[in-house]
């Protein structure tokens, strides 16, 4: 591999991991940089045009916040496309491997790492990169792909709560009012609120997503509200924020249940002023933004200001939209099956693949605890798992599982554990942080659980 200006940051909380690595990658490398505090990530980028990023999952600047190694990967290939992203993560699961993938990243190395492989690995990261370089429009695609698929989504379904909701939606678009989004993890909120901008009169301004819940709490009014260059240090030049980037079109504030306290009195106070004042300046700036918001808090818990400031409430929730969870319309299951079946037979190259009646019934019956998110990704998982030309029960191991739906026999505290911690990891297709969130549990003893129950 050519030496000649190749550069690698190397992000991981774990000072070891950092050495070790570095010293691995210092012959491929003309310049390899440690990096043990993601929050640097924005500075770092500022000053240097890296090629590869070799990006750890869990990495963050508090313990046991799970994976903000994807709040870093979207903000990385925001930032700099052309930088190819490598994962690591100690976490041998398919979901989070086709999660990395579609988030952007080029690879992902699974801890602990034969020395070949990673070299290997980092080394078609920084030639794809290469290949950016040489070949920019075509290269340009294959990285923005996936992730421009992600936004092309339709709304799925025909059952009549959809349909009062596709109305809804038609009849609030068009006004300037602020929306609230409820519904449980994976329903479809973020479907939602593109389709509302979408039928807005903004729609030709941007749409910009903000998962309040994902920004670490450092970096939030800067991600927000955008800084002035010598802010801060390592403030290298004027940045604006998110909220900027979205004037004249949608501000979309996704778990914004979420946000502490703190912070929604700064967003209350932005959606009554209509302005902005960056870090570091004095200046305010006005901003036009229509506010959709969403959050898998029940209304109980958003009802109550102990948990959410009740004025806020009320300036976000002009029009209320309640995404019903899948299990309560399970006549729109056989058209979503039908759509992922067609997305992923042609994504994975096996166009004859079929499903079969009973097996389509038996995915109505499930309860579903991840929503179209866990639909969609178990489909996903059996057209690439499936060696048969007809999906059948089998190639949907939760369906012949002795699943959440069925009550458990027994008053064994170790069985009665294994099986929340399932249920839990089902809810979140497996997503850790989320899953040891509503178990009560921090990451590293949701791992040390799964390693006693061998999940
Ligand atoms: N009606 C639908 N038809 C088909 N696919 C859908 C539909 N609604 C959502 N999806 C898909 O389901 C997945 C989850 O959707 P989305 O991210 O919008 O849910 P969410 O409620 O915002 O989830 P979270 O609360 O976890 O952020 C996405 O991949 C999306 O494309």
């Amino acid at each position: 591999m050519s030496q000649k200006e190749s550069k690698i940051l190397i992000v991981d909380s774990d000072e070891g991991v950092l050495a070790s690595i570095t010293r691995l990658l210092k012959g491929m490398f003309s310049h390899v940089k440690a990096c043990s505090n993601p929050s640097q990530i924005p500075f770092l980028l500022e000053k240097t045009a890296y090629d590869v990023v070799l990006l750890d999952m869990s990495c963050s600047e508090r313990k046991n916040v799970g994976l903000h190694g994807f709040y870093w990967l979207s903000y990385i290939k925001s930032v700099s496309q052309k930088t190819a992203v490598v994962m690591m993560t100690d976490n041998n699961e398919v979901d989070i491997a086709i999660q990395a993938f579609k988030n952007g990243a080029v690879d992902l190395i699974i801890k602990p790492w034969k020395v070949d492989k990673l070299q290997s690995v980092i080394g078609d990261a920084y030639r794809a990169t290469q290949l950016v370089k040489n070949e920019s429009l075509k290269a340009k695609s294959f990285f923005s792909s996936i992730a421009n698929k992600r936004f092309d989504q339709k709304i799925i379904g025909q059952s009549q709560s959809l349909k009062k909701i596709v109305h809804t939606i038609h009849l609030a678009a068009p006004t300037d009012a602020n929306i609230l989004i409820l519904g449980e993890n994976g329903t479809g909120k973020g479907v939602i609120a593109r389709e509302i901008h979408r039928y807005s009169h903004r729609n030709t301004a941007p749409f910009i997503s903000v998962d309040l819940g994902a920004i670490p709490d450092s970096l939030f009014e800067a991600e927000l509200f955008g800084y002035q260059k010598g802010a801060f240090t390592g403030a290298a030049q004027n940045r604006i924020g998110r909220i900027q980037e979205a004037d004249g079109g949608t501000l979309f504030l996704d778990e914004i249940g979420n946000l502490p306290t703190h912070f929604q009195a700064k967003i209350l106070n932005v959606i009554e002023l209509r302005e902005i004042t960056p870090i570091g300046s004095n200046q305010a700036v006005p901003v036009n933004i229509r506010i959709v918001a969403a959050t898998n808090l029940s209304k109980n818990l958003l009802f109550d200001q102990a948990n959410f400031r009740q004025d806020l409430l009320y300036r976000i929730n002009t029009v209320e939209i309640a995404l019903p969870p899948l299990r309560e319309r399970p006549e729109d299951i056989p058209l979503i099956i039908d759509h992922y079946l067609k997305t992923y037979t042609k994504k994975y190259h096996r166009p004859t693949l079929t499903i079969s009646s009973e097996t389509i019934q038996a995915l109505q019956s499930f309860s579903w605890p991840g929503n179209i998110r866990e639909l969609q990704h178990s489909i996903e998982r059996a057209v690439i798992l499936s060696e048969s030309s007809q999906l059948s029960i089998n190639d949907f191991p939760l369906l012949t599982e002795n699943n959440m739906t069925s009550t458990l026999d027994t008053l064994n505290l170790n069985d009665i554990e294994k099986h929340t911690i399932e249920v839990a990891l089902r809810k979140y297709t497996g997503n850790i942080t989320h899953a040891a969130r509503e178990l009560g549990l921090s990451r590293a003893a949701l791992y040390r659980r799964l390693d006693k129950y061998a999940l």
